[in-house]
């Protein structure tokens, strides 16, 4: 069995505590919360978390683990990590990765940063994977690191979208009852065939539910259970909370979960998963505005039809970047009006770059480049402009996305009405290509100069 570094400090994301809780649910978890907080200092390792991680993901149809497969260019098994990490109150996070991936999974940690991390052995089924977990937890053990928790987590590392207040549901639960899971409403109906392939019975929906993840346990309950049962159970059980009923006679107390709790299983969830992270990150957008313009100019005029345009968005000017930075927007609008140069952008770069804010998701940054194309030949702006390729190359090295929009911005008197017309044209043109790189971030239009 090998173990990792002992425990590490903060959450890799810092942000709200209590996101996604409403009303008195977020003040009755407020206080556990607190609860958990307060008593750390005194009883630490009072949480722990199992993470099952040495499966072969053979529904995925790939020859990489699922847990390994990158979603943004990032391993799927880093998000599920950082939705834990993310909870101050998990003191120890194991998971148990095979012989084989071991490296990979150190230089997973390294790279993302992770932290509280110690890794095991896996086994040949996830029951055996989850008892190596346990025992590394577990104090009758030779060689004990970690002290042992009251209760435990288990929850697959496949699973990245486990939020703060579930986890917050089945541990509460699983310290007044034992033991405790999430469920989900059956989408389609059990049947049992009969070996001829013919139905035999079905189950009515309405009175099952599945069970997904993540479950929690008294640590004695779920670490008895593990050790009394039989060869048979951990080769083909599948239920952790059977195994606490039938071992150690605790009736789990289910909670709802929410839908984006399902497994990673086929490879169609991946498509799944990333237009959920790529939706999450889309939420927020900053314009950083040409300081050398008054408040009336077209960078303006642009934010608000980006408000429009992309429903739901708050936008955001840029006066206080290292704030916006904190917390953690993924994409920026940087506006230049009349200049073909990239000292603001290069700005931003920098202070991107510093904020290490491009470690976990990759950044978006478009510069908006309001020129007069139509009175000086767009030739001459050119060579400068054309530097984006060279500066978006380095970039994409730390994970910024950096591409250039030209808006038409006329700066003739002779026909107001129609240049009006053309430079709202212009607007709206820019406004749809900003909104498609943000939502779509792809990476092969970065360092092109697009035109509105
Ligand atoms: N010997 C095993 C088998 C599975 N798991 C883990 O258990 C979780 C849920 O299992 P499942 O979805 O079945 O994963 P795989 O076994 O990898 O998938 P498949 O059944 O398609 O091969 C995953 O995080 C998986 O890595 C594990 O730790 N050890
Ligand atoms: O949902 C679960 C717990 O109830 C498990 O994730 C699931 O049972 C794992 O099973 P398998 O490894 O066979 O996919």
């Amino acid at each position: 069995m090998e173990l990792g570094p002992p425990g590490g400090s903060g959450p890799a994301e810092p942000g709200p505590r209590l996101r996604g809780l409403r009303g008195a649910d977020a003040a009755a978890s407020a206080s556990s919360l607190s609860r958990f907080g307060a008593e750390a200092g005194c009883r630490a390792s009072a949480v722990a978390a199992v993470l099952p991680a040495g499966g072969s993901g053979e529904r995925m149809g790939v020859p990489t683990p699922k847990q390994f497969c990158p979603i943004l260019e990032r391993p799927l098994i880093s998000y599920t990590l950082q939705a834990l990490e993310r909870v101050s109150w998990i003191k120890d996070i194991i998971v148990a990765v095979t012989r084989e991936n071991m490296e990979t999974m150190k230089g997973i940690i390294q790279r993302y940063q992770h932290k509280r991390i110690s890794l095991v052995e896996a086994g040949v089924t996830r029951h055996r994977s989850i008892f190596n977990g346990l025992k590394a937890l577990a104090e009758d053990q030779p060689n004990c690191r970690l002290s042992k928790p009251e209760v435990v987590i288990i929850h697959d590392a496949v699973r990245p979208f486990v939020e703060e207040d579930v986890l917050l549901k089945v541990v509460t639960a699983a310290q007044e009852h034992g033991a405790s899971g999430a469920i989900r409403p059956l989408v389609s109906t059990v049947i049992s065939p009969s070996a001829d392939s013919c139905l035999d019975h079905s189950l009515e929906r309405a009175r099952y539910r599945a069970s997904e993840m993540p479950q929690a346990f008294l640590f004695d309950v779920i670490y008895d259970a593990y050790q009394q049962c039989s060869d048979y159970d951990l080769e083909f059980g599948t239920e952790c909370l059977h195994l606490a009923l039938k071992y150690s006679h605790i009736k789990a107390k289910l909670v709802e979960g929410s839908p984006d709790l399902w497994k990673v299983t086929y490879k169609r969830d991946l498509y799944a998963a990333e237009s959920i992270i790529k939706e999450r990150i889309s939420q927020k957008v900053c314009v950083v505005m040409d300081t050398k313009e008054d408040e009336e100019h077209v960078g303006h005029c642009l934010e608000e039809m980006l408000k429009t345009e992309l429903n739901h968005v708050k936008v955001t000017s840029g006066q206080d970047l290292q704030q916006i930075i904190l917390e953690q927007c993924y994409n920026f609008v940087c506006v230049n009006v009349m200049t073909s140069d990239f000292e603001e952008t290069q700005r931003l770069l920098n202070m991107v770059e510093e904020s290490n804010l491009s470690i976990l998701y990759p950044v978006v940054v478009i510069s908006v480049h309001f020129l007069d194309y139509e009175s000086v030949p767009l030739g001459q702006k050119m060579e400068k402009v054309m530097q984006i390729r060279e500066f978006a190359k380095e970039a994409k090295k730390r994970n910024i996305l950096l591409s250039g929009l030209l808006i038409y911005f006329p700066q003739v008197e002779n026909n107001r009405g129609l240049e009006e017309q053309k430079l709202r044209e212009s607007l709206r043109q820019g406004t749809t290509i900003i909104s498609a790189l943000i939502k779509e971030r792809n990476s092969g239009l970065i360092g092109q100069l697009l035109v509105a």
